[in-house]
């Protein structure tokens, strides 16, 4: 597996790949001034002209960054699910997308392209998770919960039943969520109320 990004996320993912015995073949990142990552070598910028021999993840935690990134590469993309984390046979994940220890993806739960569902976060019957969202460490999405494209639920945060929310909003850290939210919405707090837009 190749990675696209010498991140902490990176670290977190080559983490999981070590532990289901897969072995990372190199970083690609556009800082010259990186040569290594957790014992991984840096192998400088990626060119398009590259032919990879593995499939690769784009390791870059910004959700907007890596549909960036997405849209420029044609290349095959891999998974990281780690072993710890329970996926339920009816749940789907698409390509790129990560899917950290302690994690917990339940019954015809759907997770789209490149996105990330990080440490201990849970998602319950039927959610419907969008290409480049990120659900943050030990967020909660509670059965039929659907989140868009490229929408950031922060840490703890709390989305209740049947919610809507849409593409390329933020959930603030520990919010909880009680009614749809728009696309592009910054929602915080409890009960989880719109502060602006993005
Ligand atoms: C492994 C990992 O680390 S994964 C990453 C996990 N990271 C997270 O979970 C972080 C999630 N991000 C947040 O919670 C952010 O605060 C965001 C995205 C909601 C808002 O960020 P910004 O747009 O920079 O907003 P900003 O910091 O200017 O705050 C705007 C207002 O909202 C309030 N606010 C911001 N975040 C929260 C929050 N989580 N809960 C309650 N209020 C909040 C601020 O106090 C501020 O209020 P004020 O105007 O009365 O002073």
């Amino acid at each position: 597996m190749y990675l696209y990004g010498a991140s902490g996320h990176a670290k977190v993912i080559i983490d999981i790949l070590g532990s289901i015995g897969v072995s990372v073949a190199g970083l690609f990142d556009d800082n010259p001034d990186l040569k290594e990552l957790a014992g991984i070598k840096v192998l400088g910028a990626f060119s398009s002209k590259q032919n990879l021999d593995e499939e690769l993840i784009i390791s870059i935690g910004n959700n907007s960054i890596r549909a960036k990134i997405a849209e420029q590469l044609n290349v095959k993309y891999g998974q990281a699910i780690a072993k710890t984390a329970i996926l339920s046979p009816t749940a789907s994940v698409g390509e790129g997308t990560v899917v950290m220890q302690g994690a917990i993806l339940q019954a015809d739960v759907l997770v789209g392209k490149h996105a990330i569902i990080n440490t201990g976060a849970k998602v319950d019957h039927d959610c419907r998770v969008g290409d480049f969202a990120h659900l943050s460490p030990g967020a909660v999405l509670c059965g039929n919960v659907s989140v868009g494209e490229g929408t950031w639920i922060g840490a703890g945060a709390v989305v209740i039943p049947g919610i809507k929310i849409g593409k390329w909003c933020k959930i603030g850290a520990g919010a909880v969520v009680i009614r749809d939210i728009p696309n592009n919405a910054v929602a915080v707090g409890n009960p989880g109320k719109i502060i602006k837009y993005c």
